[in-house]
Parts: structure tokens; C-alpha cells; sequence
């Protein structure tokens, strides 16, 4: 059986096949603002996105994710705690059957009703493949969604749900600038991570933002309108997507804010 997140399947049972699942840098965490070392030397993040390189919205059957062109740097991600250029491949999310859970990381032990991870490799090595096994080779920028007012720009996303509902559904998907799902201050968070499902890989120089973006009440409930499962198969709703915070391990987590 492949891994999911039901009882028999989830992350308590993910070390059985991925031993990674309890090494020394996995994700997410629980973020404590109050431990974390101000770092004046981190830099503002760098996030130059061109929407032409939209390319499709998929149900991979753990999340959707809508995927981006990665053949030239004109989607990229620099600076931050970073060096080099890193370049956009990907955006998913992960997310609750209720509000009151559904993100990845926490702060100080809260948990949002969704998290976006914005996926980028490292240029240095040849493709995102090649990136995803190295210890510098991922950057991901989390950002928590939070309930409020209705977001227009993650409305863009959710209209094309009808056409992904079950796994293995793709559509095209032109146009969409990720830019507009980021909050207005960018002050972050970053530490040393892993991959948050199977094959876990400590690859993932994780950048959280401290401010969440909105999304309605109306808007998180179109999110468990998707499935985990198949046609023809068994419908089983798409919630509850999240890896539960793993342990620090010694880890440091930098803030690039007072
Ligand atoms: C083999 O390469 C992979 C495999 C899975 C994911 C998805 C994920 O596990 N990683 C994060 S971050 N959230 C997730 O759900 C990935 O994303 C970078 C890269
Ligand atoms: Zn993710």
C-alpha cells in the first residue's frame, strides 16, 4: 500500500518504508518566535515571477499543485537566507477538514487552516529532480492562509477545481501570477528541512512568512470539495493533507525581523 495520511497510511507509519522520516532535519515544525535568533544578515527575499511560465493545475492525488515552466531563470527566487538563483517549479498546498487545522508548520504551537508551499531548485544542479536529493538543493516558501476575507487572486485556483476533482486529473492552467498568493510584508522565518511527505528528503532550505494571507470561510470549504481518490474509485475527500511538526533536533530558526 502507498503512503497516505488515513490511519494505516499516515505520517506515523511513513518511517516504516522512509527510515529519513526520523532523521536529523525533518519538516515542519513548530515555530516558537521567541527562540528564534534575529539574523541582520539575511536578506530580503528576491521573488521575480512571470505568469507566462503557468502552465497546468494537477490532483496528484496528496494535494494539487499547479506546475511552472523551469527552463529559463524568469521565475526565480534569490537571496533571502539563500545563495544562487533558485527557480520555480510548483505550488501546492496542504489544508484541514476544519478551520481550526490544516497547516504544516505552527507558531508557538497555533495552526493555520491551510499552508502554501511554494517549491524552488537550486540552479547549480542540472534539474529539479537532480536538486531534490541535495542538502542545498530545494528552497520552499511557506505562507499560512488564515480566515478572513475572500481572496480573489486564490479564487483564479479554485475555479479550476471542477476539472482536477479526483487524483490523476490535469487541466491547463495559463497565466496566473504565484506573486499574488504572497502576503504584504515578507519578514520570514528559515531553517534546515525536509520534504513533508515521502521520500522526505533533508533537501529544503525552508523560508515560512510571519504573515498569512486571507481566505473565506467559503473559499477553505471549495479546498475539501477535491479527492483523494480516483474516478470510479471509492470517494474519499481531500483534507487533512498535513505531516504534524517533527522534532528540532538541535536545529536553529532564524528570524529576519525584530
Ligand atoms: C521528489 O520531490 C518531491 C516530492 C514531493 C514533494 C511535495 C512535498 O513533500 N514537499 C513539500 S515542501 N510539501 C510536500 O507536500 C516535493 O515538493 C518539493 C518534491
Ligand atoms: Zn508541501
Amino acid at each position: 500500500m502507498s503512503w497516505g495520511y488515513a490511519a494505516d497510511n499516515g505520517p506515523d507509519k511513513w518511517a516504516d518504508n522512509f527510515p529519513v522520516a526520523n532523521g536529523p532535519r525533518q519538516s515542519p515544525i513548530d515555530i516558537l518566535p521567541g527562540e528564534a535568533s534575529f539574523d541582520g544578515a539575511l536578506k530580503p527575499l528576491s521573488l521575480k515571477y512571470d505568469p507566462s511560465n503557468c502552465l497546468e493545475i494537477l490532483n496528484n492525488g496528496h494535494s494539487f499543485q499547479v506546475t511552472f515552466v523551469d527552463d529559463t531563470d524568469s521565475s526565480t527566487l534569490k537571496d533571502g537566507p539563500i545563495s544562487g538563483v533558485y527557480r520555480l517549479k510548483q505550488f501546492h498546498f496542504h489544508w484541514g477538514a476544519c478551520d481550526e487545522r490544516g497547516s504544516e508548520h505552527t507558531v508557538a504551537g497555533t495552526m493555520y487552516p491551510a499552508e502554501l508551499h511554494l517549491v524552488h531548485w537550486n540552479t547549480k544542479y542540472p534539474s529539479f529532480g537532480d536538486a531534490a536529493s541535495k542538502p542545498d538543493g530545494l528552497a520552499v516558501v511557506g505562507v499560512f492562509l488564515k480566515i478572513g476575507a475572500e481572496n480573489a487572486n486564490l479564487q483564479k485556483v479554485l475555479d479550476a477545481f471542477s476539472s482536477i476533482q479526483a487524483k490523476g486529473k490535469q487541466t491547463t492552467f495559463a497565466g496566473f501570477d504565484p506573486a499574488s498568493l504572497l502576503p504584504g510584508c515578507l519578514d520570514y522565518w528559515t531553517y534546515d528541512g525536509s520534504l513533508t511527505t515521502p521520500p522526505l528528503l533533508e533537501s529544503v532550505t525552508w523560508i515560512v512568512c510571519k504573515e498569512p494571507i486571507s481566505i473565506s470561510a467559503e473559499q477553505m470549504a471549495k479546498f475539501r470539495s477535491l479527492l483523494f481518490s480516483a474516478e470510479g474509485e471509492a470517494e474519499c475527500c481531500m483534507v487533512d493533507n498535513y505531516r504534524p511538526p517533527q522534532p528540532l533536533k538541535g536545529r536553529t530558526v532564524r528570524a529576519s525581523f525584530k
